[in-house]
C-alpha cells in the first residue's frame, strides 16, 4: 500500500491528523523521572540512553490514542552522538509495532550519490557484502530541495520502490523563512517554484486515493503561502509544523486543507513532550495525553 493511502487509512481510523514530535532533550525531562531511572552504578551514557528511551516511550504510549504518527527530529538524537541514534533506532521500532506512521525529520539532502546514501539509510536498503540490509523502518523523511532535482531523485525512487513518503521543505515556519523562500524569481516566489517542482517529482507516485506520496512541509505560521501552495499541490499531503510555541494558529489550518478538508498532518512537539510544564507537573504522561487530546480536538473542530 502506498504511503499516502496508509496515511489516509490511519487518519480515518483515528479521527486525527496530529503527529507527535519527539524533540526531547534530557535536561527538559522532569527530575522525578530522572531520579527514578538514574543508576549510580552505571555510566552517564548508559543512564542517558535508558532515560531518553524510557521517557519518550512513555510519551508515545500516552499520546498513541490521539495521534496518527510520530515525527522524530534527528537533531535531538544527534546531539548525543551515536548513543542518541541507538535510542532513535529502538524508538523507531517501538512506534512501528504500534501501526502509527513514523517520520524521520532529518531534512536530508546532497548530491545524488550522497542523497542515495541517506535514502538507503532511512527509506530503503543498504548493500553489505552483496546483501541488502534495512536499518531504519521509517515511513517517510523530510528533505531539503536546495540542491535541485538530482538530489531529490534517489528519495523519490525509494518512495516508489518501497512505498514510502517524502516531505520536501517548501515554506518553513521560522522567522527567517522569507530570506530565501520569498525571493521573487520569474514573477513568482521561490517557494511557489519549489511547490511546482514538488508536484512534478510526485506525480508518478500516487496512491489509490489520488494523493501523491511526495508532500510538502509548510509551516503553520504561513497561512498566505499555504493558500497558494494548496493551489499548486491540490493532491499532496502537507506536513504542518509550528502550531503553539512558534505562534502558528490552529484556526489557520483551514487554509492548509484541500477541497475535501483533508491532505494535512499537523506536528506538535514541545507542547506535547513537555506538557507537564503546563498541566500536571507530577504526571507527565497524563499531561501529554491531555495536551494531545486537546490539540487533536481543536484541530478537528477547524477542519471537519
Ligand atoms: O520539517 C519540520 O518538521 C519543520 C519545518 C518547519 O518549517 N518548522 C518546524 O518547526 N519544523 C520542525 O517541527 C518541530 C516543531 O516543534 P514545536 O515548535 O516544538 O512544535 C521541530 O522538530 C522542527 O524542527
Amino acid at each position: 500500500m502506498n504511503f499516502s493511502d496508509r496515511l489516509i487509512e490511519i487518519i480515518k481510523k483515528k479521527s486525527s491528523v496530529l503527529i507527535a514530535g519527539i524533540d526531547t532533550s534530557i535536561e527538559n525531562i522532569p527530575d522525578y523521572f530522572i531520579k527514578r531511572f538514574y543508576d549510580k552504578e552505571k555510566s552517564e551514557i548508559d543512564n542517558l540512553k535508558t532515560i531518553l528511551f524510557e521517557y519518550n516511550r512513555r510519551i508515545i504510549d500516552a499520546v498513541e490514542e490521539n495521534v496518527v504518527g510520530v515525527k522524530f527530529q534527528a537533531a535531538f538524537f544527534e546531539q548525543y552522538s551515536y548513543h542518541g541514534f541507538e535510542v532513535l533506532h529502538k524508538l523507531c521500532e517501538y512506534v512501528k509495532n504500534k501501526k502509527l506512521v513514523v517520520i524521520f525529520d532529518g531534512k536530508r539532502n546532497d548530491i545524488s550519490s550522497s542523497a542515495k546514501g541517506y535514502s538507503n539509510a532511512y527509506l530503503g536498503e543498504t548493500l553489505i557484502f552483496g546483501r541488502k540490509m534495512r536499518f531504519f523502518e521509517f515511513d517517510a523523511i523530510t528533505t531539503n530541495p536546495y540542491l535541485g532535482q538530482d538530489g531529490i531523485k534517489p528519495f523519490v525512487e525509494d518512495c516508489e520502490r518501497f512505498k514510502k513518503g517524502l516531505f520536501v521543505l517548501v515554506k518553513t515556519s521560522n522567522p527567517s523563512s522569507a530570506e530565501f523562500q520569498d525571493l521573487i524569481v520569474e514573477d513568482k516566489y521561490l517557494f511557489e517554484l519549489v511547490a511546482e517542482k514538488v508536484y512534478e517529482w510526485g506525480k508518478n507516485c500516487r496512491g489509490k486515493e489520488g494523493y501523491s506520496d511526495v508532500g510538502a512541509v509548510v509551516g503553520a505560521t504561513q497561512k498566505e503561502a499555504a493558500k497558494r501552495i494548496r493551489e499548486i499541490l491540490p493532491n499532496s499531503f502537507l506536513l504542518v509544523p509550528g502550531i503553539g510555541v512558534q505562534g502558528g494558529k490552529v484556526e489557520d489550518l483551514k487554509y492548509f486543507v484541500d477541497s475535501n478538508n483533508m491532505g494535512i498532518i499537523v506536528n506538535s512537539s514541545r507542547d506535547i513532550i513537555y506538557a507537564y510544564k503546563n498541566y500536571l507537573h507530577s504526571d507527565f504522561e497524563k499531561s501529554s495525553y491531555l495536551a494531545s487530546k486537546s490539540i487533536k480536538e481543536s484541530i478537528n473542530a477547524v477542519i471537519s
